[in-house]
């Protein structure tokens, strides 16, 4: 399958951008008011009683400002943040050098948390716990463990499978906070203050063309904006209006709904392939060539939230919304 403009990964060329499109502090985070409303009186508590922020979860898909709000958390509490991600650790001894080597009070990021083998994992249970960790000295018949302290921490954790944790990591979460899409006024005002770092110009409807296109997602609002910035300088004089991003957007085939042809070609498989559902998720995986838990965490959650797809007990189905918006007749295909 060809590279997605519209993915929801982290590319390559989103880092370059990413790092100084991050809001710094709480009050510049836009939208995921729940997430915010709560972060904001645990960190005040925090700071209040000089102790650090309990652990914290984000869970949701892709390019919602996790990683972006664990950097904010390490700012509001005026403390380093420590970045690393499950697949990065192998072995516990790494992840035990990691936690010996946090200052008092620091944050540690760790992406992508459900990727953590068994063994590194229960390096964390203690050191979440009692802020301490127990290190296996000499071997065999004299071997014995001993305790090691750790200054206290704040691990935050994100992921965008939270079905894939372990209860017991879980349970150790003090603060759960699931991501949620962004609302088309939400993704504008971001749009038009990315704009502003980058320094192109771009009127309201035309933040607002790519706001409905998004995705309800910040990463891919800010990946369109770059790409439609190049083509508005190269085609029009550099200036972003409804029309320039619309154009733009119909040649990278994004369609109004924020749809790609992956998305597209889902939905037509489901039709044509399955009569539009019920199909289960391993028999559409295997049908369009994708991972299961790729459909799962990254494909369906935005067809799910905007009514073209539907969970039944016996699969997933297509709703009469997305037959309208493929304008694909029903009856057509079930004669
Ligand atoms: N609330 C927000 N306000 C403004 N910009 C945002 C916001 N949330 C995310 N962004 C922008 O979107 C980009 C992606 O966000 P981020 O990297 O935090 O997502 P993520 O949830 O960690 O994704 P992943 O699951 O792929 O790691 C960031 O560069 C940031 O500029
Ligand atoms: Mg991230």
């Amino acid at each position: 399958m060809g590279r997605r403009i519209i993915t929801t990964e982290n590319l390559d060329e989103d880092v370059k951008i990413e790092n100084h499109l991050r809001p710094q502090m709480l009050a510049d985070y836009i939208g995921q008011e729940k997430a915010k409303e709560t972060l904001k009186i645990y960190i005040e508590a925090a700071k209040a009683r000089e102790e650090p922020l309990d652990h914290v979860l984000f869970y949701g898909p892709p390019g919602l400002g996790k990683t972006t709000l664990a950097g904010i958390i390490a700012n509001e509490m005026d403390v380093n943040l420590k970045i690393t991600s499950g697949p990065a650790i192998e072995k516990p001894g790494e992840m035990a050098a990691i936690l010996n080597n946090l200052q008092e009070g620091d944050v540690l990021f760790v992406d992508e948390i459900h990727r953590l083998n068994r063994q590194v994992e229960e390096v964390l249970y203690p050191a979440m716990e009692d802020y301490a960790i127990d290190i296996m000295i000499g071997k065999g018949a004299s071997a014995r463990s001993i305790r090691l302290e750790l200054p206290k921490f704040t691990l935050v954790g994100a992921t965008t499978r939270a079905g894939m944790l372990t209860a017991p990591l879980r349970d150790r979460f003090g603060v759960v906070n699931r991501m949620e899409f962004y609302t088309v006024e939400e993704l504008k005002t971001i749009l038009l203050r990315s704009a502003k770092v980058l320094e192109v110009g771009i009127d309201s409807k035309g933040a607002d063309a790519l706001a409905r296109r998004s995705r309800g997602t910040p990463r891919l609002a800010n990946r369109l904006l770059k790409r439609v910035r190049d083509f508005a300088q190269v085609k029009y004089d550099g200036y972003i209006t409804e029309e320039v991003a619309n154009y733009a957007l119909d040649l990278l085939d994004v369609d109004k709904e924020g749809l790609d042809q992956t998305d597209r070609r889902l939905l037509l498989v489901m039709i044509e392939k399955f009569l539009g559902g019920p199909v289960g998720l391993d028999t559409l995986a295997a049908a369009i060539g994708e991972d299961a838990g790729t459909i799962e965490d990254v494909y369906e959650p935005y067809l799910l939230m905007n009514g073209f797809i539907q969970r039944t007990p016996r699969g997933r189905i297509v709703t009469d919304h997305a037959y309208r918006h493929l304008g694909i007749s029903r009856e057509i295909i079930e004669k």
